[in-house]
Order: structure tokens, then sequence, then C-alpha cells
């Protein structure tokens, strides 16, 4: 399968579970991986034909900064839904880093995978 890639996305956000996490911003780290059939804007030379990164990233740089959550689980998930939805991406893995969160760590996080599931005729 080919793929789209977007790696490492530097977002800030209100983000965590903690007294003094809702009073700082953190930056966040997204890695994104999309199932894309990329041969269709290669014969073509055309950006409209492409899953355009660019665009992507855009989408996630507005909704992420003006997110506010505890848990990186629920931000990934939500993130992951809205490239499905409104990039028509059937499958993605995405890894969201919260750098400097645990001493002694370089970043920790979650990595999602998720893929939409054919729909039957039945
Ligand atoms: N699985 C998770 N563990 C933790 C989270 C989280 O979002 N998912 N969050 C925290 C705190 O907010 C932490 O990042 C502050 O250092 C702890 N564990």
């Amino acid at each position: 399968m080919d793929k789209v890639f977007i790696e490492a996305l530097e977002i800030d956000a209100l983000i965590g579970i903690y007294d003094w996490e809702r009073r700082i911003r953190q930056t966040l780290v997204f890695d994104l991986e999309m199932g894309f059939d990329n041969r269709v804007p290669a014969a073509s030379d055309d950006i409209a034909h492409t899953l355009n990164y660019k665009a992507v990233s855009k989408r996630l740089v507005e909704y992420v900064s003006q997110s506010d959550f505890g848990l990186v689980e629920t931000l990934a998930e939500r993130c992951a839904q809205i490239v499905m939805n409104e990039f028509n991406v059937d499958w993605l893995r995405l890894k969201l880093s919260k750098p400097g969160a645990v001493r002694g760590a370089r970043a920790v996080g979650v990595i999602i995978e998720r893929a939409r599931t054919p729909q039957g005729n039945g």
C-alpha cells in the first residue's frame, strides 16, 4: 500500500491531567502515515489528485491548537477521525508524542492505527 506521511509536526496545545498542565501549553509532536494510491497523482502530476500533506497538516494545526483534552488518547482519536472523514483516508497510523512529559524519557505518548471497515452490500 502506498502512503503519504507527515513527520514530526509540532503543535502547541492545552493537554494533560494535572493542575499544572491546565495552566500551560505544551508542544506535541505528530507523526502520521496515511494510506493512499499515489499512482493517480503520479500519472497526472496534479496536486488536486493527491492526498495533500500540506492541507492535512494545516487542518491538524487548526484543530489541535484549539483543543483541550486530558489524555493524549482522546486527542489522537479525534485527529484520526478528522483525517479519515475529511480527507477520505481509509487507513492511518498516528503517533502522538508528548516530549518531556516524563523525566528521563525523551517522549511518551500513543500510537494508534485505524482502518475504515468496508461496508457490505447486504
Ligand atoms: N496513557 C497515558 N498516560 C498518561 C497520560 C496520558 O494522556 N495517557 N497523561 C499523563 C499526564 O498528563 C502526563 O503527561 C504529565 O506528565 C500521565 N500519563
